[in-house]
């Protein structure tokens, strides 16, 4: 596996009431504090009600903070929008653009993640061009609505047997206690939203998910 790869990746949160970008200017601190900005990676997603212009301005805030400290920046669903403002890369999902044409949009050397959640999803989503796999919910969530009953970790590490090599970022009520037993069932990394973005210190919260990731 790329040992470039990000192990932790956290999601904005852009509800109302939130902060993303002072949420992301903590990540990216705290990250650089421990000299692992090449182990966080950004994700800007943001409700699917949200404008295309109110993401892209987000995004490109988000991108502005990243790029000089070296944390890779993936946008959440919208490839146009991740070209559009220079980010690495994409992550879609079952109702987002087929992995196949996500690739096709993003090029050959885009960071391309997709969310699966079984072995026969990931070995599938691989051979379409993914770069790596999202994989949950790994553990129950308030986050998302209308999830699938959680995976835990030893599914997920079976999907990671599927697919040797690919990194599997697990999602889905992780936090800084239960990310290690991730790690150590596969998962290369994690994905957090609720951990970091509700947290009441998000640089504290990231510098712990940063000390238990591999
Ligand atoms: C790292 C990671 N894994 C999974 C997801 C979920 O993406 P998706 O299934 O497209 O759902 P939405 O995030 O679009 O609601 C993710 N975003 N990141
Ligand atoms: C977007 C998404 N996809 C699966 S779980 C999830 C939300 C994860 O949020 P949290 O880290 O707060 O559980
Ligand atoms: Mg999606």
């Amino acid at each position: 596996m790329d040992p470039a790869f990000p192990c932790l990746h956290v999601i904005t949160d852009a509800r109302p009431g939130r902060a993303p970008l002072a949420v992301v200017t903590a990540a990216v601190a705290a990250a650089r504090q421990l000299g692992a900005t090449d182990r966080l990676a950004i994700q800007v997603r943001v409700e699917d009600d949200v404008t295309d212009r109110a993401l892209f301005e987000l995004a490109a805030e988000v991108v502005a903070r990243c790029r000089p400290a070296g944390v890779t920046c993936l946008v959440n669903d919208r490839l146009h929008v991740a070209l559009a403002v220079g980010a690495e890369g994409a992550h879609v999902g079952a109702e987002d653009l087929p992995v196949a044409a996500a690739r096709k949009v993003l090029g050959p050397a885009g960071v391309l993640g997709a969310t699966c959640r079984d072995p026969d999803a990931a070995r599938a989503a691989v051979a379409a061009g993914a770069s790596y796999l999202g994989v949950g919910p790994a553990f129950a969530t308030v986050t998302k609505p209308g999830l699938p009953a959680p995976l835990g970790p030893e599914r997920i590490g079976a999907v990671a047997r599927a697919v040797p090599g690919v990194p599997i970022v697990a999602i889905g009520g992780v936090t800084a206690d239960n990310a290690a037993e991730l790690v150590r069932a596969g998962a290369a990394g994690v994905a957090v939203v609720g951990a970091v973005a509700g947290a009441a210190d998000p640089g504290e919260a990231t510098a712990r998910l940063l000390k238990v990731l591999p």
